[in-house]
């Protein structure tokens, strides 16, 4: 379920264009029948800020009313003591709270937007407008859907309309939006789009959709609909075509190009953030952005085809058959690639978030376990079928009880062929292989140990069955100390401790987290393999980029403890989102003094708050109430009322059940099982047995569990489920994700939006209100309005006036970067609504470099023409010269050589073949063709002198050519001459 903006106002958005239209018809600029203009470009009225001007403190601008507003702190201030509230399109402000932590540096992110200065809203006028030229407007039925038609007439709120089906039907006014022309249809970027309303967002979407044209833009932001099928878009050719810049539909190649490129020209370590619900497309748009990488980085060595080999072995050991996708990931992950100062591949590095343990042991019908189960029971050879005492996945209770145990068009044995292959590649050693293998199957043994019930009903006894003997056998222990782990629980008192048997419920609970604890330790573990294995090498230049993909948001009926930290975890990730594409932005426009109208933007930080305020946020609360021997799951939800009720994202729900206004939507939790999973408890008996356990495996997993509850002075602690030292999973969760997020705080990023086109993962079929749903949740209208109306390409002055301003021809050429950067812009006609000025930098509007680009390329291509004539011309004329030289010396050798052949004196230095000849043949010494040995010589090596001679002539020549600033200047001077003719 999701909740996203209403629909009056994202449909305000477009009738604010129309006004703007409608304000400069009424200002006579534009002639009465005039369609609505596109979106009202703020008109520059940029500043020309001295040269060496640099920013004051508290410099002063007048905002759109004239009125002189401070900006930065003043600013802020100003709207605090006005308690503006948080609404829609109305102020939302944060207020500083030392409470809040934040993953950035330096203090807590105060987050203000200022009001959008919307006019009355007047649609009447375009209506008539619409009516008389019959043009196309979007009519919202009763079901809600939108549809094509035409208004006929209007009279007070209502109109008449004719709909594209031939129905005419009457509707408010409020439920009309103006259609774009038909040449816009199916637009690359949403950008290009007269009328900017949810209609034509979604109808462009859907007619490239419907050619399978899967990816589109939104501004900077590429949006992927999953085609549910093979399309043919991918592969070397299409690589080829985006590297050499010769496609330009958007693409995930295309974003990868971009941050590879922007990493190598700038040195800036990037980021691609592949965001979307479960079964978008993020997994697979990964794996393309990976494959394009590892083209564009791949080198010698090979490590690319490892990389792209763990998304193998990670599908296998993360990814599972869920409702909502056959193959859901179900951890987070990031992957950074690191490359070399050639920009090679050198290594990679993977880092892996909040794997979704329960599913090992407790599943929802219709879904699988984690993909390796089966792929093991279907594919292992009979040699390790026999060792591991395996047998067919629908023998294991772990995995029969969802009556799902394969998935369609999928061969698990096929798949763990491919596995074994890509742990070879990876270079896992086959004792290693082997290792993990028989640790799978004692997760799969483990689950069908059962227990049955002894004296009274309260208490178990474990069943010593094959079960039990298999997985003893597979952990390397006794059968007789597995038993007892898993029906004595140990408690430790002041003196002494006392062992006490344990309920049934308790039992399987301590068979599971035995289960689970052996599974997710062994995906950390092979993590941890994999980036040995991708290790970085010598050759890092420190320059990465990463890919982050990670779990949608998720709001099923039932939500729990796993769903609220993958919202918590989307919640970072959209802030992340509006920092860099509403709200950086529009600081940067604020403090280099662009004349800019800020545009509103869903803000997220409430949400967060309630999250993350100490020591009455959600994670604080559950991790105090974890502590608590005597709390439950109600006590624990009576809590969380109590104390956050006063967050606008809190709901307090009947019984254990609280509600959250995520940015995505609202979602109803459940606190059963919160504190459990919260604390995560391994009893103490289960560690020791762990780690007195053969298998080397399990003596590692144990060891890295008893360093957790060491304390900070190295002295360890009593392990004990009362003692709970260990940091509880909610509190580690967010240490990772602050961890990430100021990863990505370090890089460039790129955004990339995954749409889900449809619940049944069908091909070809295109849900308007699911895409709908997921369009509005990452707030993509607002990211086209900023866009459009910003200026997406910005450089320093000093950057501009370097790259452009020897475009300029004449003696008056200004020499201060600023003054340079202005005449270039005047000299090629941009027009003065495309650019502003600001105190530090050249801000542009879309698509004004690339003409300033043609322009310099011109030029540059005309330069170069003149200096190949010049280079060739000087060529020409010393190769001739040194012909000349060469001959003349050739020339003169040979007289000289006629002349001691002729000298009797000399013969005998004649060679003995050409004495031979000379005597055989008879003919006189003039004739002779073949030269003494000595005379050969001395030819050649003046030949070579001429050569060397040649070469130090050339390079002088080139030295001469850069460094000769008149011959440059003329040369230039000649290129525009040829330009403009
Ligand atoms: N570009 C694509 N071309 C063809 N099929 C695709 C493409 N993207 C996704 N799919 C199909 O959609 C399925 C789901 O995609 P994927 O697993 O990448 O979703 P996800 O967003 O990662 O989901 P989750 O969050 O559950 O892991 C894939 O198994 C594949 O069949």
């Amino acid at each position: 379920m999701m909740v996203s903006a209403s629909p009056s106002l994202i449909a305000r958005s477009s009738l604010e264009e129309m006004l703007d239209s409608l304000r400069r018809r009424d200002e006579g600029e534009k002639p009465k029948e005039l369609p609505p203009a596109l979106p009202a470009r703020p008109t520059s009225k940029a500043r020309l800020p001295s040269a060496r001007r640099s920013l004051p403190n508290n410099f002063k601008v007048e905002d759109a009313e004239g009125s002189p507003e401070c900006l930065s702190s003043l600013n802020k201030r100003k709207e605090r003591d006005s308690g503006f509230k948080a609404g829609h399109f109305g102020v939302k402000r944060m207020d500083k709270d030392q409470n809040v932590e934040s993953p950035y540096d330096g203090a807590p992110e105060e987050c203000q937007i200022r009001p959008e200065k919307i006019g009355k809203s007047d649609w009447d006028d375009n209506i008539g407008y619409f009516i008389n030229k019959k043009l196309h407007v979007w009519c919202r039925l009763r079901s809600g859907l939108w549809e094509l038609g035409t208004i006929q007439s209007t009279s007070g709120d209502e109109a008449i309309v004719s709909l594209s089906d031939g129905n005419v039907i009457k509707v408010c006014r409020v439920e009309l939006l103006p259609a774009n022309p038909d040449v816009l249809e199916g637009v690359d970027d949403l950008m290009q789009l007269s009328y900017l309303n949810e209609p034509s967002v979604l109808y462009n979407l859907q007619s490239r959709y419907s050619q399978d044209v899967i990816y589109s833009k939104a501004g900077p932001v590429l949006i992927a609909i999953n085609p549910f099928k093979d399309v043919q878009i991918y592969g070397d050719d299409f690589v080829t075509a985006y590297r050499q810049k010769l496609a330009d539909i958007p693409h995930v190649y295309a974003i990868a190009d971009s941050a590879y490129n922007e990493m190598i020209r700038d040195d800036v370590n990037q980021s691609i953030i592949i965001s979307g619900e479960s079964g978008a497309g993020k997994t697979e748009t990964a794996k393309i952005a990976m494959q394009y990488l590892a083209a564009l980085g791949g080198g010698s060595c090979g490590i690319e085809h490892a990389i792209l080999q763990t998304s193998c072995i990670l599908e296998a050991f993360g990814n599972a058959k869920t409702s909502r996708n056959d193959n859901a990931s179900r951890f987070g992950k990031l992957i950074e690639i690191h490359f070399s100062t050639l920009g090679k591949i050198c290594g990679a590095e993977i880092e892996t978030f909040f794997l979704d343990k329960s599913r090992v042991a407790r599943l929802e019908d219709g879904e699988r376990s984690y993909h390796i189960f089966y792929q093991l029971c279907a594919g292992a050879p009979s040699m390790l079928k026999e060792k591991l005492k395996l047998k067919r996945a629908s023998e294991y209770k772990y995995l029969n009880q969802s009556n799902c145990l394969a998935i369609d068009g999928v061969d698990d044995a096929e798949k763990f062929h491919m596995l074994m292959e890509a742990l070879d590649i990876v270079r896992v050693s086959k004792k290693d292989q082997e290792h993990v293998f028989s640790m799978l199957a004692a997760v799969l043994w483990l689950g069908n140990i059962s227990f049955q019930a002894t004296e009274n009903e309260n208490h178990v006894e474990v069943l010593a069955d094959e079960a039990l003997t298999n997985a003893a056998m597979l952990m390397g222990c006794s059968s007789q100390d597995l038993m007892l782990a898993l029906s004595v629980h140990e408690i430790h008192g002041a003196n002494a401790s006392i062992d006490k048997r344990l309920t049934l419920q308790q039992a399987i609970d301590a068979r599971d987290a035995w289960a689970k604890f052996i599974y997710a330790s062994l995906f950390d573990w092979l993590v941890e393999q994999i980036n040995k294995s991708l290790a970085v090498g010598k050759c890092r230049s420190g320059r990465s980029i990463s890919i982050l993909d990670i779990y949608g948001f998720e709001s099923f009926q039932k939500n729990s403890f796993e769903q609220m930290c993958i919202n918590y975890a989307n919640e970072r990730l959209q802030q992340h989102f509006n920092r860099h594409l509403f709200k950086l932005e529009q600081e940067e426009y604020e403090l280099d003094g662009v004349d800019w109208t800020k545009v509103d933007f869903e803000d997220n930080q409430e949400c967060l708050n309630l999250f993350e305020k100490r020591p009455l946020g959600l994670l604080s609360l559950l991790d105090v109430e974890s502590n608590f021997s005597k709390a439950n799951d109600l006590t624990l939800a009576d809590k969380f009322k109590q104390h956050l009720n006063a967050n606008s994202c809190f709901k307090a729900e009947r019984g254990r059940a609280f509600s959250i206004r995520h940015h995505a939507g609202e979602v109803l939790y459940d606190t059963s099982g919160f504190l459990e999973k919260n604390r995560d408890p391994l009893p103490s008996v289960s560690i020791q047995l762990l780690s007195s356990c053969s298998c080397q495996l399990l003596q590692l997993f144990a060891s890295k569990v008893v360093k957790q509850f060491q304390k900070p002075d190295n002295t360890s602690c009593q392990i004990n489920s009362l003692d709970p030292p260990k940091p509880s999973t909610g509190i580690k969760f967010k240490g990772q994700l602050f961890k990430l997020m100021h990863h990505l705080e370090g890089s460039r990023p790129h955004f990339i939006r995954c749409i889900k086109p449809n619940s049944k993962q069908l091909p070809g079929v295109y849900e308007v209100d699911l895409v709908l749903q997921q369009l509005r949740c990452c707030g993509i209208l607002e990211v086209v309005r900023i866009t459009r109306s910003g200026y997406p390409t910005r450089m320093t002055h000093q950057e501009f006036a370097g790259r452009y301003g020897f475009l300029l021809l004449g003696a008056g050429v200004p020499q201060d970067p600023l003054s340079l950067s202005i005449a270039v812009l005047k000299q090629f006609n941009v027009l003065p609504e495309m650019y502003q000025i600001g105190y530090t930098k050249v801000y542009l509007r879309t698509g004004q470099i690339a003409l300033l680009e043609d322009k310099r390329k011109q030029v540059l291509q005309g330069i170069i023409g003149i200096q190949k004539y010049f280079r060739g011309n000087q060529a020409r004329h010393h190769f001739h010269k040194l012909k000349e030289d060469v001959l003349g010396e050739k020339a003169g050798r040979r007289a000289g050589a006629r002349e001691t052949l002729d000298d009797p004196q000399n013969s005998k230095k004649l060679h003995p073949e050409n004495a031979k000849f000379k005597q055989k043949a008879g003919r006189k010494n003039s004739e002779v063709k073949v030269l003494p040995i000595k005379i050969c010589h001395q030819i050649w090596q003046s030949f070579k002198g001429g050569c060397f001679r040649l070469k130090q002539l050339w390079s002088e020549r080139k030295r001469k050519m850069l460094n000769c600033r008149g011959n440059y200047d003329s040369l230039r001077q000649d290129g525009q001459n040829m330009m403009q003719r």
